[in-house]
């Protein structure tokens, strides 16, 4: 590490800062794409900044030119390919989890609360519902698919938005930050070959969602009241809503999950 030294002797308090805020940027950045097309357009970009890399050191020279001409321009293809992932990230700074509110709590008690009597009533009343609880990847994706709302979390507001006479029953809700962001979203139904036959398209969209994001996911069936929770491609069966909120509150509050409750399997439950 020794060779390291001269680099860091040069650097002074402002050049820390100066990267620091370059580091918090990227991470914010690299936040908003996770789980997203972006993402693997990033991807993408990053095969071309390799294939770049291998054309300098064996000296490809046609291949250097033409990779050459293209990053010449990169910061407007960057802006053109992810216009809709600035966008979205400008206007809502300040609404949504940002460098001040990374480290708070997303979901609090109260409205895990709210989200269990919603989905008990829905239940009870088989009314179908889909509702989606954002984590750390950006789900502003799906959030355009649908009808933005930003209203508080109220287990009324949940209902209501099910009910078969409402105009949003149709798709899913997102859950952000502590607020209700949209309602009517449209979620990617799973590329899972091996699911049971018998799910229809809301549970597919619940799988769907779990395999690309770390989104939780609530289905209410229509047909049978039943409620599960999905986490990762895996649906928990939630026989009572009692059951639901113990899932809930184990994931953001690290409470001690009942033994009668299947374990969740999880890489890394954020609390
Ligand atoms: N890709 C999707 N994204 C969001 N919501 C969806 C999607 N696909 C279906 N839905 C919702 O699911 C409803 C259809 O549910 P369907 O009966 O096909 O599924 P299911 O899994 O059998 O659920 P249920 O047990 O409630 O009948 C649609 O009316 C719509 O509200």
């Amino acid at each position: 590490m020794s060779f390291l030294s001269p680099f860091f002797n040069h650097l002074n308090i402002k050049d820390f800062i100066d990267i620091l805020i370059v580091a918090i940027l990227i991470y914010q950045l690299l936040l908003i794409v996770r789980g997203t097309k972006a993402a693997q357009m990033i991807v993408g970009l990053g095969f071309l900044f390799g294939l770049f890399w291998l054309g300098i050191t064996f000296k490809l020279y046609s291949l250097n030119w033409v990779l050459a001409h293209f990053f010449d321009s990169f910061f407007i293809i960057v802006v053109v390919l992810f216009q809709d992932q600035f966008r979205s990230a400008l206007a809502s700074v300040g609404t949504r989890r940002n460098i001040l509110t990374v480290f708070s709590k997303d979901v609090h008690d109260f409205e895990i609360d709210e989200i269990v009597e919603a989905c008990g009533a829905l239940s009870r009343e088989k009314i179908g519902a889909l509702i989606v609880i954002e984590r750390t990847h950006g789900l502003l994706n799906y959030i355009n698919t649908g009808t933005r709302l930003d209203s508080r979390i109220h287990s009324d507001i949940i209902y209501s938005i099910f009910e078969s006479s409402s105009s949003l029953h149709d798709g899913a809700i997102i859950l952000q930050n502590s607020k209700l962001t949209a309602a009517g979203c449209f979620l990617p139904l799973s590329k899972n070959f091996d699911i049971e036959r018998h799910l229809g398209t809301r549970h597919r969209a619940a799988l769907g969602l779990t395999e690309v994001t770390d989104a939780l996911v609530i289905t209410c069936s229509e047909e049978s009241g039943k409620i599960n929770l999905c986490v990762e491609g895996v649906f928990y069966l939630c026989k009572t809503e009692k059951e639901l909120g113990q899932y809930l509150r184990h994931i953001w509050s690290n409470e001690s999950l009942d033994s009668a409750l299947r374990p969740i399997k999880t890489k890394d439950i954020v609390r």
